[in-house]
């Protein structure tokens, strides 16, 4: 049995217009007991180290100096402390370590669901290399700096209290030793503002260097037969130099200004040897409290060199977390209406009324498209290629929605239905089927996956599937490689074929879904595919007579709407476009047989 995980237990503030550590506030607040505990935990320590140098100043003044207590008194003393560092140091570090493992879990959860639920016209429009690298480093970014910067605050918080027993030892001393540090504070802020813009331009470009190796990884077959590994190449490397020129923009600016904030505080060092070592040879100061000092000093640089850090790594986290919520923000554009209807028990009535449908902002691709399939019905369409062909058949799932007009099933308009049930009982089977990396049962059941093995068998042989597969290695536990190419362009549209009829959808498309099996094979299984469309309702976009032969009805599309509906030889004999498409797609099967394609 499959492991059950737990959801998200948060979620981002929806608010836009809120800074993105409020918005992002939500994730922390979700484990606040783990991580209040390591804050706590992380705090105890730190004040546990500083009370480190005064057990060394009370040796060096009442022990080495004065002999007046025994210095093992100390060394016990020290050793208890180190002790009790390393024991509370383990417990914050483990709880520190685990909750932001689980922000980033959370953080994860939270893209991936969200990406799930968005629209076809949003993954029209973005590029998935930049999706990839937003879903995984961004991510990282976010969760680094939500996990460790309250950590590392608390961290300089208490390391403050070092300053106090400075002041406790004494207050001109601690006080002019603290003299450069309001020049570390604008050297600090003035870093930040320079490097703010680099580190967003970094991760920019880091996208852009995920999308050239994204694209150049999956069309490597268009890559390869172009013979353009070059041109790639010289595209992957002109992204990869800006990415070098930001970095070393940022190494620029870091290396300028990091000396200047990590050196200030030595100015201290040489202020307390000065001031302090008078005040020592004066009288008034044990030698201890110098030593004491200096240890001090040591620990106050620490919050100052890692704030530095820390500012830079938070604009880092800013611009990551700001691209994080482009895509958090994106609104799915196709959802269930309120108080949507589930569509049972299909008929399979399909009606595209006076349908006017175009991509995003562009023109229209359908304008005044009418068409009537009746329950059981199979109607072939038939158009010029860009014609809109695919697009009618995208409509009906509802991939997106139409401008003016209706799409219509069993009388419902396809946008009051619920969007599961409408995608239930539409099968669409495409000309390039994308297939997942693993076996071919699993190919076969993925709309099923508790099928037995005798329904896959049985939909792959009305596929034409069952013969080939059986020839794998493993048969029907043969994982296919990546997208299926281990497999021919047939025998992939073959095991789409098989995926969808073991679904069983009242309504059935297929796109072309025929196009890459040899005519001589589609023959064989045409009995298959009339089994397969009997009892259900069938739109096949296809070019092929052979496929076209298999249709009750014929349409053709043309300019957008329905020109002409009737039988394969109604239209041959009544409409001189419908043999001009069909000789058309006859010309460009043979050029692909001459390819070998
Ligand atoms: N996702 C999209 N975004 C924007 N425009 C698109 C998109 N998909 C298709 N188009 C455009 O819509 C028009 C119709 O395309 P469609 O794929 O429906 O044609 P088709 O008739 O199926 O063509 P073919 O027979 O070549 O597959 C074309 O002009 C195409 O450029």
């Amino acid at each position: 049995m499959s492991k059950v995980h737990p959801p998200p237990s948060a979620a981002i503030d929806p608010d836009p217009s809120r800074s993105w550590l409020r918005r992002a506030w939500p994730l922390v607040r979700a484990h606040k007991w783990m991580f209040g505990t390591a804050l706590v935990t992380s705090g105890a320590s730190t004040l546990v180290a500083v009370q480190v140098p005064k057990v060394i100043q009370e040796a060096l003044d009442n022990s080495v100096v004065a002999d007046r207590v025994p210095l093992s008194h100390y060394v016990w003393w020290l050793v208890a402390l180190t002790v009790i560092m390393l024991v509370v140091g383990y417990l914050s570090k483990q709880l520190l370590f685990r909750a932001a493992a689980r922000i980033e879990y959370d953080l994860r959860n939270m893209v991936y669901a969200h990406l799930t639920g968005l629209s076809f016209p949003f993954y029209d429009r973005v590029q998935s290399g930049q999706l990839i690298s937003r879903a995984n480093s961004d991510i990282r970014t976010v969760q680094m700096y939500l996990g460790f910067a309250p950590y590392l605050l608390v961290q300089c918080g208490v390391s403050l209290v070092a300053f106090v027993y400075m002041l406790a030892i004494n207050v001109p001393l601690a006080v002019m030793a603290m003299l450069p540090m309001p020049l570390f504070y604008v050297a600090s802020k003035r870093m930040q503002r320079s490097m703010f813009p680099v580190s967003w331009l970094i991760q920019a470009r880091l996208a852009d260097v995920a999308t050239v190796v994204d694209e150049n990884v999956n069309g490597v077959r268009v890559v390869k037969s172009f013979a353009a590994e070059r041109n790639q190449l010289s595209l992957l490397q002109k992204a990869a130099t800006r990415v070098r020129w930001a970095y070393v923009k940022d190494a620029d600016l870091r290396a300028r200004w990091t000396p200047l904030v990590q050196n200030l505080p030595s100015v201290s060092m040489a202020i307390v040897l000065l001031y302090g070592g008078h005040l020592v040879i004066e009288g008034s100061l044990g030698i201890g409290a110098i030593v004491a000092f200096s240890s001090y000093l040591l620990m106050l640089q620490v919050p100052f060199r890692v704030l530095g850090k820390l500012i830079t790594f938070g604009q880092r986290a800013s611009a990551a977390a700001k691209r994080l919520y482009e895509v958090l923000d994106e609104k799915p554009e196709i959802v269930d209406a309120p108080g949507a209807l589930e569509l049972t028990g299909a008929r399979g009535d399909v009606e595209f009324k006076d349908v006017r449908f175009g991509y995003g902002d562009g023109p229209d691709v359908l304008d005044g498209f009418s068409l009537r399939l009746r329950g059981g019905e199979t109607v072939a369409l038939v158009g010029r290629t860009g014609s809109g062909k695919s697009t009618v058949a995208r409509l009906l799932p509802r991939f997106y929605d139409v401008r003016e007009g209706a799409v219509i099933v069993d009388g419902h308009d396809v946008r009051e239905l619920a969007l599961h049930s409408l995608r239930d009982a539409v099968g669409i089977v495409l000309d390039e089927p994308f297939l997942f990396s693993a076996s071919v049962r699993d190919n076969i059941a993925y709309g099923r996956p508790d099928s037995g093995i005798a329904d896959i068998e049985r939909v792959a042989r009305l596929a034409g599937a069952h013969g080939f597969i059986g020839e794998l290695s493993e048969g029907y536990d043969t994982v296919i490689g990546e997208r299926g190419y281990t497999l021919s362009g047939g025998q992939r549209q073959r095991i789409a074929i098989a995926r969808t009829l073991l679904v069983n959808p009242p309504v059935l498309v297929l796109d072309d879904a025929t196009s890459a099996i040899d005519v001589q094979v589609e023959q064989e299984i045409h009995a298959g595919l009339r089994t397969l469309f009997s009892g259900r309702t069938t739109l096949i976009i296809a070019h092929r007579p052979s496929t076209i032969s298999l249709a009750d009805r014929v349409v053709l599309l043309d300019g957008g709407r329905v020109v002409a509906d009737g039988t394969h030889t109604e239209l041959l004999a009544s409409t001189p476009l419908y043999a001009e498409v069909l000789a058309q797609a006859d010309e460009r099967v043979k050029e692909l047989e001459g390819t070998g394609r």
